[in-house]
């Protein structure tokens, strides 16, 4: 693994050129022609690219119920054991992220309030190939689930030998109302416009590639989405306490996902670094996913060593990773000093896959920076709020001079007049 020991300053230089999210023209133009054909020509236009993208000839996009009952039927049983203990804990933590409404009537004669509603319907994207991951499926539609969501439905490419058993079964599992054997950027441009088959929906949510991504970010707007996540990230704060063989392990957890995965560590051990390092290089070898992973490493994944301890959270906020593990003495201290983190694992055995299955917090998260202003996927992204009003004639006439002073200021005479008119002053 490259290692950088260099002044802050340096280091904060590499981060930024490393972590910086670029576009691609030719996508952003291929996809919005995508979206343009799908938006006009429906099923039918959903029908060419599932052709020539996908290789396949679809007449119906719709999966049969029977496949996904038969799949969940005759699923392993460790496997469904696994599933069903995730589902358990995922549901558990983000019951605890349900948040309710509130009356406000302390002025008296003045009713405020919000109230929270559950979006009607969504859009569940799961990646085709070997991305499609059964624990994304339930990470990301059972808070959908819990917060009262009353029609999820999930878009994946079709494959040749058909979607995977523990893919089926997990969407059973999560209560999936329909799936749709559609991919890509049309997959995206028929939730967000709905074509004579596929609903359209009030959001979309589930990671994807560059295509998926960007059709996700072109159709904001019209449809609502929920972050664009790209590749998988971990980085890791720890100095020279922690276990080097470990550390390798957490790191090339996340760097099998994806060629353009980043696996960071910070430290201020030169010991642990090169420690590290080899470990990479030998648990590489072993690994089935040696290809993608050692693209990872070698392409975005690196280690800084850093001169003070303070600097390695100076550093790592910069970089504000997907995952976040520390791996110092009492990692809990540290908590305050993280600023920019998706999700942070503390401590030796609270390694990063523990929050990829079972742990209970959402595996979606954001990602390329983006933890500086984004959150985990939650119930909350699929709750919207109204807020309500309601005045009695004392309580307005105390304030309607000040209301139709600003609505005066502001040159909007008719709604001075809307508030005077309560108080049987009309201009005719
Ligand atoms: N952050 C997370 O939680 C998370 C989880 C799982 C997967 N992922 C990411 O999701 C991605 C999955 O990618 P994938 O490709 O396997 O599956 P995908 O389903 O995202 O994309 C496949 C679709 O892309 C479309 N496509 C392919 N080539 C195209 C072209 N030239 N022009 C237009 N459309 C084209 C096809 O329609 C195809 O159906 C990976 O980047 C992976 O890292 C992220
Ligand atoms: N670590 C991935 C998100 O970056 C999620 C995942 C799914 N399965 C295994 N891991
Ligand atoms: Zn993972």
């Amino acid at each position: 693994m490259k290692i950088y020991q260099k002044s802050l300053t340096e280091l904060e230089q590499i981060v930024q050129n490393k972590t910086r999210q670029l576009t691609d023209p030719k996508v952003e133009q291929a996809v919005s022609q995508i979206i343009e054909q799908v938006a006009e020509n429906g099923d039918t236009a959903v029908r060419n690219y599932e052709e020539k993208f996908d290789q396949v000839k679809l007449t119906d996009f719709k999966l049969d119920q029977a496949v996904i009952d038969e799949a969940y039927e005759t699923l392993d049983e460790n496997v469904k054991q696994a599933l069903l203990l995730a589902k358990k804990n995922i549901t558990s933590f983000h019951q605890k992220e349900v948040s309710k409404g509130f009356i406000d009537s302390e002025q008296v004669g003045v009713l405020r309030g919000q109230k929270l509603l559950p979006l009607e319907k969504v859009g569940l994207y799961v990646p085709g190939g070997t991305a499609a991951y059964p624990s994304t499926i339930l990470m990301s539609a059972l808070p959908a689930k819990i917060a009262g969501v009353k029609e999820i439905i999930m878009v994946t490419p079709p494959q040749k030998d058909g979607i995977s058993k523990a893919v089926l079964a997990a969407a059973k599992i999560a209560g999936i109302d329909s799936i749709y054997q559609v991919g890509g950027a049309q997959a995206i441009a028929a939730l967000a416009f709905g074509t004579e088959t596929i609903p359209r929906v009030d959001k979309i949510v589930g990671p994807g590639n560059i295509f998926v991504a960007t059709a996700k970010k072109q159709v904001f707007g019209q449809v609502a989405i929920d972050m664009v996540a790209g590749p998988s990230e971990i980085g890791i704060i720890a100095d020279d306490q922690a276990d080097p063989k470990q550390l390798a392990a957490d790191l090339l957890s996340q760097a099998e996902h994806d060629k353009l995965a980043r696996p960071i560590l910070v430290t201020d051990s030169e010991k642990l670094a090169q420690a590290v390092s080899q470990n990479v290089d030998l648990q590489l070898k072993t690994l089935p996913r040696q290809e993608i992973a050692q693209a990872s490493v070698l392409n975005k994944g690196f280690i800084a060593i850093v001169k003070e301890p303070a600097d390695m959270f100076t550093l790592m906020n910069l970089i504000a990773p997907e995952h976040l593990e520390i791996q110092l003495e009492n990692p809990t201290q540290y908590l305050n000093q993280i600023k920019n983190a998706g999700s942070v694992f503390l401590g030796k055995y609270a390694s990063e896959p523990l929050g990829d299955y079972v742990a209970g917090p959402n595996h979606i998260l954001p990602t390329g920076g983006t933890a500086r202003f984004s959150s985990p996927l939650g119930v909350y992204d699929f709750v919207k709020r109204t807020s309500f009003i309601q005045y009695t004639k004392p309580a307005l006439a105390k304030e309607a001079k000040a209301i139709t002073t600003l609505a005066r200021v502001e040159g909007l005479e008719a709604h001075a007049r809307a508030i005077e008119s309560r108080f049987d002053k009309y201009y005719e």
